[in-house]
Protein backbone atom coordinates (compact mmCIF):
# COMPACT_ATOMS: atom_id res chain seq x y z
CA UNK A 1 0.00 0.00 0.00
CA UNK A 2 1.20 3.35 -1.22
CA UNK A 3 2.16 6.02 1.77
CA UNK A 4 3.43 9.51 2.11
CA UNK A 5 5.08 10.64 4.94
CA UNK A 6 5.13 14.58 5.25
CA UNK A 7 8.58 16.40 6.85
CA UNK A 8 8.61 19.67 8.12
CA UNK A 9 11.42 21.46 6.18
CA UNK A 10 12.32 23.99 9.14
CA UNK A 11 12.67 20.91 11.71
CA UNK A 12 13.29 18.15 9.37
CA UNK A 13 10.92 15.81 11.67
CA UNK A 14 8.05 14.01 10.41
CA UNK A 15 4.65 15.18 10.60
CA UNK A 16 2.40 12.60 9.34
CA UNK A 17 2.49 9.20 6.93
CA UNK A 18 -0.69 9.00 4.83
CA UNK A 19 -2.29 5.79 3.38
CA UNK A 20 -2.54 6.71 -0.38
CA UNK A 21 -6.44 5.89 -1.57
CA UNK A 22 -6.27 2.75 -3.86
CA UNK A 23 -7.44 2.63 -7.65
CA UNK A 24 -10.66 1.17 -6.28
CA UNK A 25 -11.06 3.81 -3.79
CA UNK A 26 -10.66 6.69 -6.28
CA UNK A 27 -12.92 4.85 -8.31
CA UNK A 28 -15.29 5.29 -5.55
CA UNK A 29 -14.92 8.80 -4.66
CA UNK A 30 -15.75 9.86 -8.24
CA UNK A 31 -18.39 7.64 -8.66
CA UNK A 32 -19.68 9.76 -5.27
CA UNK A 33 -18.54 13.11 -6.42
CA UNK A 34 -20.91 12.23 -9.60
CA UNK A 35 -23.92 11.29 -7.91
CA UNK A 36 -23.74 14.01 -5.75
CA UNK A 37 -23.33 16.50 -9.04
CA UNK A 38 -26.92 15.47 -9.83
CA UNK A 39 -28.16 16.57 -6.69
CA UNK A 40 -26.11 19.79 -6.10
CA UNK A 41 -26.85 21.08 -9.86
CA UNK A 42 -30.82 21.21 -8.41
CA UNK A 43 -29.86 23.60 -5.52
CA UNK A 44 -30.30 27.38 -5.96
CA UNK A 45 -27.79 30.21 -5.46
CA UNK A 46 -29.49 31.08 -2.34
CA UNK A 47 -28.59 27.61 -0.75
CA UNK A 48 -25.01 27.55 -1.98
CA UNK A 49 -24.50 30.88 -1.00
CA UNK A 50 -25.53 29.99 2.83
CA UNK A 51 -23.32 27.19 2.89
CA UNK A 52 -20.44 29.24 1.16
CA UNK A 53 -21.05 32.07 3.58
CA UNK A 54 -20.65 29.05 6.21
CA UNK A 55 -17.09 28.22 4.55
CA UNK A 56 -15.96 31.61 5.15
CA UNK A 57 -16.76 31.97 8.88
CA UNK A 58 -15.34 28.36 9.40
CA UNK A 59 -12.07 29.35 7.73
CA UNK A 60 -12.18 32.74 10.10
CA UNK A 61 -13.01 30.70 13.04
CA UNK A 62 -10.31 28.05 12.99
CA UNK A 63 -7.54 30.02 10.85
CA UNK A 64 -4.82 28.99 13.63
CA UNK A 65 -5.66 25.27 12.80
CA UNK A 66 -5.56 25.49 9.35
CA UNK A 67 -2.42 28.09 9.52
CA UNK A 68 -0.36 25.89 11.68
CA UNK A 69 -0.91 23.23 9.49
CA UNK A 70 0.47 24.77 6.79
CA UNK A 71 3.22 26.58 8.33
CA UNK A 72 4.47 22.97 9.37
CA UNK A 73 4.13 21.52 5.97
CA UNK A 74 6.01 24.00 3.86
CA UNK A 75 7.85 26.48 6.44
CA UNK A 76 5.64 29.47 5.55
CA UNK A 77 5.59 32.14 8.15
CA UNK A 78 2.74 31.62 10.27
CA UNK A 79 1.15 35.18 10.10
CA UNK A 80 1.80 34.53 6.15
CA UNK A 81 -0.29 31.25 6.61
CA UNK A 82 -3.11 33.28 8.65
CA UNK A 83 -3.23 35.64 6.12
CA UNK A 84 -3.65 33.08 3.48
CA UNK A 85 -6.72 31.68 5.30
CA UNK A 86 -8.51 34.78 5.44
CA UNK A 87 -7.93 35.64 2.04
CA UNK A 88 -9.67 32.58 1.29
CA UNK A 89 -12.73 33.84 3.44
CA UNK A 90 -13.21 36.51 1.19
CA UNK A 91 -13.46 34.76 -2.07
CA UNK A 92 -16.21 32.35 -0.28
CA UNK A 93 -17.60 35.53 0.96
CA UNK A 94 -16.79 37.48 -2.99
CA UNK A 95 -18.26 34.02 -4.68
CA UNK A 96 -21.58 33.97 -2.38
CA UNK A 97 -22.36 37.29 -2.86
CA UNK A 98 -21.86 37.18 -7.04
CA UNK A 99 -21.89 33.60 -8.46
CA UNK A 100 -25.39 34.64 -9.33
CA UNK A 101 -25.09 37.92 -11.06
CA UNK A 102 -21.67 36.55 -12.98
CA UNK A 103 -24.24 33.83 -14.11
CA UNK A 104 -27.31 34.92 -15.08
CA UNK A 105 -28.61 34.21 -17.93
CA UNK A 106 -28.21 36.47 -21.04
CA UNK A 107 -30.49 37.51 -23.28
CA UNK A 108 -29.55 37.41 -27.28
CA UNK A 109 -32.08 39.68 -29.65
CA UNK A 110 -32.50 37.36 -32.89
CA UNK A 111 -34.70 36.21 -35.29
CA UNK A 112 -35.96 34.17 -31.95
CA UNK A 113 -39.15 35.12 -29.89
CA UNK A 114 -36.49 34.61 -27.04
CA UNK A 115 -32.73 33.24 -27.11
CA UNK A 116 -30.71 33.65 -24.39
CA UNK A 117 -27.15 32.31 -22.63
CA UNK A 118 -27.31 29.74 -19.93
CA UNK A 119 -24.17 29.22 -17.35
CA UNK A 120 -24.61 25.33 -16.46
CA UNK A 121 -21.90 23.72 -14.76
CA UNK A 122 -19.88 20.95 -16.06
CA UNK A 123 -19.94 18.54 -13.47
CA UNK A 124 -16.94 16.67 -11.55
CA UNK A 125 -13.78 19.27 -12.10
CA UNK A 126 -10.86 17.82 -11.03
CA UNK A 127 -8.15 20.15 -9.34
CA UNK A 128 -4.51 19.03 -9.35
CA UNK A 129 -2.88 21.96 -6.78
CA UNK A 130 0.93 23.03 -6.05
CA UNK A 131 1.92 23.36 -2.48
CA UNK A 132 3.01 26.89 -2.48
CA UNK A 133 -0.41 28.66 -1.01
CA UNK A 134 -1.48 25.08 -0.13
CA UNK A 135 -5.27 27.01 0.58
CA UNK A 136 -5.15 30.07 -1.62
CA UNK A 137 -5.12 27.56 -4.38
CA UNK A 138 -7.35 25.59 -3.75
CA UNK A 139 -10.32 27.93 -2.81
CA UNK A 140 -9.91 30.13 -5.44
CA UNK A 141 -11.04 27.22 -7.61
CA UNK A 142 -13.38 25.88 -5.20
CA UNK A 143 -15.30 28.78 -4.54
CA UNK A 144 -16.14 29.26 -7.73
CA UNK A 145 -16.90 25.93 -9.53
CA UNK A 146 -19.22 25.34 -6.41
CA UNK A 147 -21.29 28.08 -6.29
CA UNK A 148 -21.50 27.48 -10.01
CA UNK A 149 -23.02 23.71 -9.06
CA UNK A 150 -20.00 22.03 -9.84
CA UNK A 151 -18.58 19.40 -7.77
CA UNK A 152 -14.31 19.87 -6.84
CA UNK A 153 -12.17 16.82 -6.61
CA UNK A 154 -8.66 17.81 -5.36
CA UNK A 155 -5.10 16.02 -5.92
CA UNK A 156 -3.08 18.33 -4.02
CA UNK A 157 0.89 18.20 -3.65
CA UNK A 158 2.13 15.29 -2.00
CA UNK A 159 3.66 17.04 0.77
CA UNK A 160 0.37 19.06 1.88
CA UNK A 161 -1.25 16.33 2.06
CA UNK A 162 -2.42 18.01 5.65
CA UNK A 163 -3.85 20.72 4.24
CA UNK A 164 -5.96 18.83 1.86
CA UNK A 165 -7.90 17.08 4.57
CA UNK A 166 -7.82 20.38 6.42
CA UNK A 167 -9.79 22.12 3.09
CA UNK A 168 -12.26 18.82 2.60
CA UNK A 169 -12.94 19.43 6.81
CA UNK A 170 -13.54 23.30 5.99
CA UNK A 171 -16.60 22.26 3.55
CA UNK A 172 -17.50 19.35 5.88
CA UNK A 173 -17.56 21.77 8.75
CA UNK A 174 -19.35 24.74 6.84
CA UNK A 175 -22.74 21.82 6.30
CA UNK A 176 -22.07 21.23 2.25
CA UNK A 177 -23.19 17.93 1.32
CA UNK A 178 -21.06 14.80 1.63
CA UNK A 179 -18.92 14.60 -1.79
CA UNK A 180 -18.99 18.01 -3.10
CA UNK A 181 -15.33 18.49 -2.09
CA UNK A 182 -13.28 15.76 -1.71
CA UNK A 183 -9.84 15.07 -1.82
CA UNK A 184 -7.73 12.40 -3.21
CA UNK A 185 -4.30 11.41 -1.43
CA UNK A 186 -2.26 10.01 -4.22
CA UNK A 187 0.50 10.80 -6.12
CA UNK A 188 1.06 12.68 -9.17
CA UNK A 189 1.72 9.52 -11.57
CA UNK A 190 -2.16 8.56 -10.84
CA UNK A 191 -3.81 12.20 -12.40
CA UNK A 192 -3.42 10.66 -16.06
CA UNK A 193 -6.02 7.50 -15.14
CA UNK A 194 -8.20 9.81 -13.30
CA UNK A 195 -8.44 12.54 -16.21
CA UNK A 196 -9.08 9.41 -18.37
CA UNK A 197 -12.19 8.49 -16.08
CA UNK A 198 -15.79 9.81 -18.21
CA UNK A 199 -16.82 11.17 -14.49
CA UNK A 200 -14.14 13.66 -14.77
CA UNK A 201 -15.45 16.56 -17.33
CA UNK A 202 -12.52 19.37 -16.95
CA UNK A 203 -9.32 19.68 -15.19
CA UNK A 204 -7.57 22.78 -13.90
CA UNK A 205 -4.11 23.25 -12.81
CA UNK A 206 -1.76 25.26 -10.85
CA UNK A 207 1.87 24.11 -11.15
CA UNK A 208 5.20 23.85 -13.09
CA UNK A 209 4.88 24.01 -16.77
CA UNK A 210 5.96 20.18 -17.68
CA UNK A 211 3.01 19.51 -14.99
CA UNK A 212 0.76 21.44 -16.93
CA UNK A 213 1.92 19.51 -20.17
CA UNK A 214 1.05 16.55 -19.11
CA UNK A 215 -1.91 17.47 -17.62
CA UNK A 216 -3.04 19.03 -21.22
CA UNK A 217 -2.05 16.25 -23.10
CA UNK A 218 -4.57 13.85 -21.43
CA UNK A 219 -7.17 15.96 -20.94
CA UNK A 220 -6.83 16.90 -24.96
CA UNK A 221 -6.98 13.36 -25.71
CA UNK A 222 -9.92 12.85 -24.38
CA UNK A 223 -11.64 16.25 -24.72
CA UNK A 224 -11.74 18.03 -21.80
CA UNK A 225 -11.61 21.59 -20.93
CA UNK A 226 -8.57 22.89 -19.14
CA UNK A 227 -7.44 25.86 -17.18
CA UNK A 228 -3.57 25.72 -16.55
CA UNK A 229 -1.78 28.23 -14.40
CA UNK A 230 1.90 27.72 -14.71
CA UNK A 231 4.99 29.47 -13.98
CA UNK A 232 6.17 33.04 -14.38
CA UNK A 233 9.31 35.38 -14.37
CA UNK A 234 7.39 38.96 -14.01
CA UNK A 235 9.95 41.72 -13.79
CA UNK A 236 9.51 44.67 -12.03
CA UNK A 237 10.07 47.66 -13.85
CA UNK A 238 11.10 50.67 -12.01
CA UNK A 239 11.52 54.37 -13.82
CA UNK A 240 13.48 57.30 -13.02
CA UNK A 241 10.89 59.64 -11.65
CA UNK A 242 9.39 56.53 -9.63
CA UNK A 243 8.95 57.32 -5.80
CA UNK A 244 12.40 55.34 -4.69
CA UNK A 245 10.84 54.79 -0.63
CA UNK A 246 8.01 53.33 -1.77
CA UNK A 247 8.72 51.52 -4.92
CA UNK A 248 11.77 49.31 -2.66
CA UNK A 249 9.43 48.56 0.05
CA UNK A 250 6.47 46.93 -2.52
CA UNK A 251 9.53 45.57 -4.42
CA UNK A 252 10.92 43.75 -1.24
CA UNK A 253 7.70 42.76 -0.64
CA UNK A 254 6.76 41.55 -4.32
CA UNK A 255 9.94 39.07 -4.30
CA UNK A 256 10.08 37.99 -0.71
CA UNK A 257 6.97 36.98 0.48
CA UNK A 258 5.99 33.67 0.73
CA UNK A 259 9.84 33.21 0.74
CA UNK A 260 9.71 33.82 -2.38
CA UNK A 261 7.84 31.15 -3.68
CA UNK A 262 4.88 33.17 -6.15
CA UNK A 263 4.31 32.31 -9.40
CA UNK A 264 3.76 36.10 -9.56
CA UNK A 265 6.98 37.18 -7.68
CA UNK A 266 8.75 39.91 -8.83
CA UNK A 267 11.39 37.95 -10.39
CA UNK A 268 13.74 40.55 -12.15
CA UNK A 269 14.08 43.78 -10.90
CA UNK A 270 14.81 46.20 -13.77
CA UNK A 271 15.91 49.85 -12.99
CA UNK A 272 16.77 52.83 -14.62
CA UNK A 273 20.38 53.55 -14.91
CA UNK A 274 20.03 56.76 -13.60
CA UNK A 275 18.98 55.74 -10.16
CA UNK A 276 20.46 52.24 -10.23
CA UNK A 277 23.30 52.86 -7.73
CA UNK A 278 20.66 54.94 -4.91
CA UNK A 279 18.26 52.52 -5.48
CA UNK A 280 20.18 49.38 -5.28
CA UNK A 281 21.75 50.60 -2.07
CA UNK A 282 18.83 51.40 -0.34
CA UNK A 283 17.22 48.01 -1.35
CA UNK A 284 19.95 45.97 0.47
CA UNK A 285 19.17 47.62 4.05
CA UNK A 286 15.48 46.75 3.56
CA UNK A 287 16.36 43.11 2.40
CA UNK A 288 18.66 42.89 5.53
CA UNK A 289 16.21 43.78 8.00
CA UNK A 290 13.73 40.79 6.72
CA UNK A 291 13.55 38.34 9.79
CA UNK A 292 14.09 34.90 9.16
CA UNK A 293 13.56 31.91 11.55
CA UNK A 294 11.35 29.90 12.97
CA UNK A 295 8.21 29.58 10.71
CA UNK A 296 5.98 29.42 13.73
CA UNK A 297 7.33 32.44 15.17
CA UNK A 298 4.82 35.77 14.47
CA UNK A 299 8.16 37.66 13.79
CA UNK A 300 9.27 35.67 11.51
CA UNK A 301 9.06 37.09 7.47
CA UNK A 302 11.63 34.62 5.72
CA UNK A 303 10.84 31.11 6.36
CA UNK A 304 12.42 28.07 5.04
CA UNK A 305 11.78 26.66 1.70
CA UNK A 306 9.08 23.78 1.32
CA UNK A 307 11.68 21.62 1.10
CA UNK A 308 15.28 20.98 0.90
CA UNK A 309 15.32 19.99 -2.98
CA UNK A 310 14.13 23.05 -3.85
CA UNK A 311 16.49 24.92 -2.28
CA UNK A 312 19.14 23.27 -3.56
CA UNK A 313 17.84 23.64 -6.96
CA UNK A 314 18.26 27.69 -5.84
CA UNK A 315 21.31 27.55 -4.91
CA UNK A 316 22.10 25.81 -8.08
CA UNK A 317 20.61 28.75 -10.12
CA UNK A 318 22.24 31.01 -8.31
CA UNK A 319 25.70 29.97 -8.12
CA UNK A 320 25.39 29.44 -12.09
CA UNK A 321 24.44 33.13 -12.48
CA UNK A 322 27.46 34.27 -10.28
CA UNK A 323 29.74 32.00 -12.61
CA UNK A 324 28.25 34.10 -15.61
CA UNK A 325 29.02 37.05 -14.27
CA UNK A 326 26.02 37.87 -11.87
CA UNK A 327 27.66 39.92 -8.45
CA UNK A 328 26.39 38.96 -5.36
CA UNK A 329 25.49 41.78 -3.79
CA UNK A 330 23.40 39.73 -0.69
CA UNK A 331 23.04 36.41 1.14
CA UNK A 332 23.23 33.62 -1.25
CA UNK A 333 24.25 30.63 1.23
CA UNK A 334 21.84 27.95 1.78
CA UNK A 335 21.37 25.46 5.20
CA UNK A 336 19.02 22.90 4.45
CA UNK A 337 15.85 24.05 3.22
CA UNK A 338 16.74 27.51 4.22
CA UNK A 339 18.19 29.79 1.64
CA UNK A 340 19.04 33.32 3.19
CA UNK A 341 17.38 36.43 0.94
CA UNK A 342 19.74 36.89 -2.04
CA UNK A 343 19.97 39.78 -3.90
CA UNK A 344 22.49 39.60 -7.23
CA UNK A 345 23.58 42.81 -9.30
CA UNK A 346 24.84 43.07 -12.91
CA UNK A 347 22.36 40.43 -14.22
CA UNK A 348 22.09 39.72 -18.03
CA UNK A 349 19.27 38.27 -19.99
CA UNK A 350 21.97 35.48 -20.83
CA UNK A 351 22.24 34.15 -17.14
CA UNK A 352 20.38 31.64 -15.27
CA UNK A 353 18.42 33.92 -13.04
CA UNK A 354 17.04 35.89 -15.62
CA UNK A 355 15.95 33.51 -18.17
CA UNK A 356 14.69 30.28 -15.57
CA UNK A 357 12.09 31.50 -13.02
CA UNK A 358 13.62 30.89 -9.82
CA UNK A 359 10.70 29.88 -6.68
CA UNK A 360 12.78 31.44 -3.53
CA UNK A 361 14.02 34.28 -1.88
CA UNK A 362 16.46 35.32 -5.07
CA UNK A 363 16.17 38.87 -6.33
CA UNK A 364 17.56 39.39 -9.84
CA UNK A 365 18.86 43.00 -10.42
CA UNK A 366 19.36 44.56 -14.43
CA UNK A 367 19.52 48.10 -15.46
CA UNK A 368 17.73 50.01 -18.65
CA UNK A 369 18.76 52.64 -20.23
CA UNK A 370 15.00 53.58 -21.52
CA UNK A 371 11.17 52.42 -21.52
CA UNK A 372 11.83 50.73 -24.87
CA UNK A 373 14.88 48.81 -23.20
CA UNK A 374 12.80 47.82 -20.27
CA UNK A 375 9.71 46.77 -21.96
CA UNK A 376 11.95 44.49 -24.37
CA UNK A 377 14.06 42.82 -21.10
CA UNK A 378 10.53 41.96 -19.63
CA UNK A 379 9.32 40.59 -22.24
CA UNK A 380 12.55 38.87 -22.75
CA UNK A 381 10.95 35.93 -21.41
CA UNK A 382 9.38 32.48 -22.44
CA UNK A 383 6.33 33.12 -19.34
CA UNK A 384 3.77 35.90 -19.08
CA UNK A 385 2.07 36.29 -15.91
CA UNK A 386 2.67 39.52 -14.84
CA UNK A 387 4.35 43.07 -15.32
CA UNK A 388 4.57 46.11 -12.08
CA UNK A 389 5.94 49.12 -13.80
CA UNK A 390 6.83 51.99 -11.18
CA UNK A 391 6.81 54.92 -11.89
CA UNK A 392 4.57 58.73 -11.00
CA UNK A 393 3.60 59.17 -14.03
CA UNK A 394 1.07 56.86 -14.13
CA UNK A 395 -1.13 58.20 -17.22
CA UNK A 396 2.47 57.16 -19.40
CA UNK A 397 2.87 54.12 -17.83
CA UNK A 398 -0.92 52.82 -18.79
CA UNK A 399 -0.31 53.79 -22.43
CA UNK A 400 2.68 51.60 -22.42
CA UNK A 401 0.36 48.38 -20.65
CA UNK A 402 -0.10 47.28 -24.38
CA UNK A 403 3.20 46.76 -25.06
CA UNK A 404 3.88 43.86 -22.48
CA UNK A 405 3.50 40.36 -23.22
CA UNK A 406 1.80 39.54 -20.08
CA UNK A 407 -1.95 38.07 -18.57
CA UNK A 408 -1.57 41.64 -15.98
CA UNK A 409 0.33 44.82 -15.83
CA UNK A 410 0.04 46.62 -12.36
CA UNK A 411 1.51 50.08 -11.58
CA UNK A 412 2.99 51.43 -8.69
CA UNK A 413 2.34 47.89 -7.09
CA UNK A 414 2.92 44.19 -7.10
CA UNK A 415 1.01 41.70 -9.07
CA UNK A 416 -1.51 40.17 -6.77
CA UNK A 417 -4.33 38.23 -7.09
CA UNK A 418 -7.81 39.61 -6.08
CA UNK A 419 -11.28 37.89 -6.18
CA UNK A 420 -12.39 40.65 -8.33
CA UNK A 421 -10.44 40.82 -11.07
CA UNK A 422 -9.08 37.76 -13.49
CA UNK A 423 -6.15 36.15 -12.56
CA UNK A 424 -3.60 33.95 -15.21
CA UNK A 425 -1.21 34.34 -18.12
CA UNK A 426 -0.25 34.29 -21.24
CA UNK A 427 3.05 32.55 -23.46
CA UNK A 428 3.99 29.66 -20.78
CA UNK A 429 2.11 31.04 -17.78
CA UNK A 430 -0.72 29.43 -19.07
CA UNK A 431 -4.27 29.36 -20.13
CA UNK A 432 -8.08 30.20 -18.98
CA UNK A 433 -8.47 33.16 -16.02
CA UNK A 434 -9.38 32.29 -12.19
CA UNK A 435 -11.29 34.71 -10.23
CA UNK A 436 -13.51 37.49 -10.95
CA UNK A 437 -16.29 36.78 -13.46
CA UNK A 438 -13.95 35.17 -15.91
CA UNK A 439 -13.24 32.58 -13.43
CA UNK A 440 -16.54 31.19 -12.70
CA UNK A 441 -17.36 31.04 -16.56
CA UNK A 442 -14.13 28.36 -17.03
CA UNK A 443 -16.06 25.69 -16.05
CA UNK A 444 -19.53 26.08 -17.20
CA UNK A 445 -21.35 24.72 -20.29
CA UNK A 446 -22.65 28.34 -21.86
CA UNK A 447 -25.78 26.90 -23.35
CA UNK A 448 -27.72 28.55 -25.99
CA UNK A 449 -31.56 28.55 -25.55
CA UNK A 450 -33.92 29.45 -28.65
CA UNK A 451 -36.87 29.69 -28.88
CA UNK A 452 -39.17 30.18 -31.78
O1 LIG B 1 1.73 31.25 -6.95
C1 LIG B 1 0.86 31.95 -7.44
C2 LIG B 1 -0.37 32.49 -6.75
C3 LIG B 1 -0.07 33.58 -5.82
C4 LIG B 1 -1.27 34.40 -5.47
O2 LIG B 1 -2.36 34.23 -6.00
O3 LIG B 1 -1.12 35.31 -4.64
Amino acid sequence: MAKTTSINPYSGKEIETYREHTKKEVSEILEKANKRFYKWRETSFAERKELMLAAASELKKNKQEYARTMTAEIGKPITQSIAEIEKCAWVCEYYAEEAKNHLQNETVETDAQKSYTKYEPLGVVLAVMPWNYPFWQVFRFAAPALMAGNIGVLKHASNVFGSALNIEKVFKRAGFPENCFTTVLVGSNKIEAIIENPIVKAVTLTGSGPAGSAVAKTAGKHIKKTVLELGGNNALVVLKDCDIEKTIETCVQARFQNTGQSCIAGKRLLLEKSIAEEFTKKLLLKVRELKSGDPMDEQTYIGTLAREDLASELEDQVTKSIDQGAKLLLGGKRQGAYFEPTVLGDVTPKMTVFKEETFGPALAITTFEDVDKAIELSNDSKFGLGVSIFTKDTHAAEKIAYRFDEGAVFINELVKSDPRLPFGGVKESGYGRELSKHGIREFVNRKTVYIK
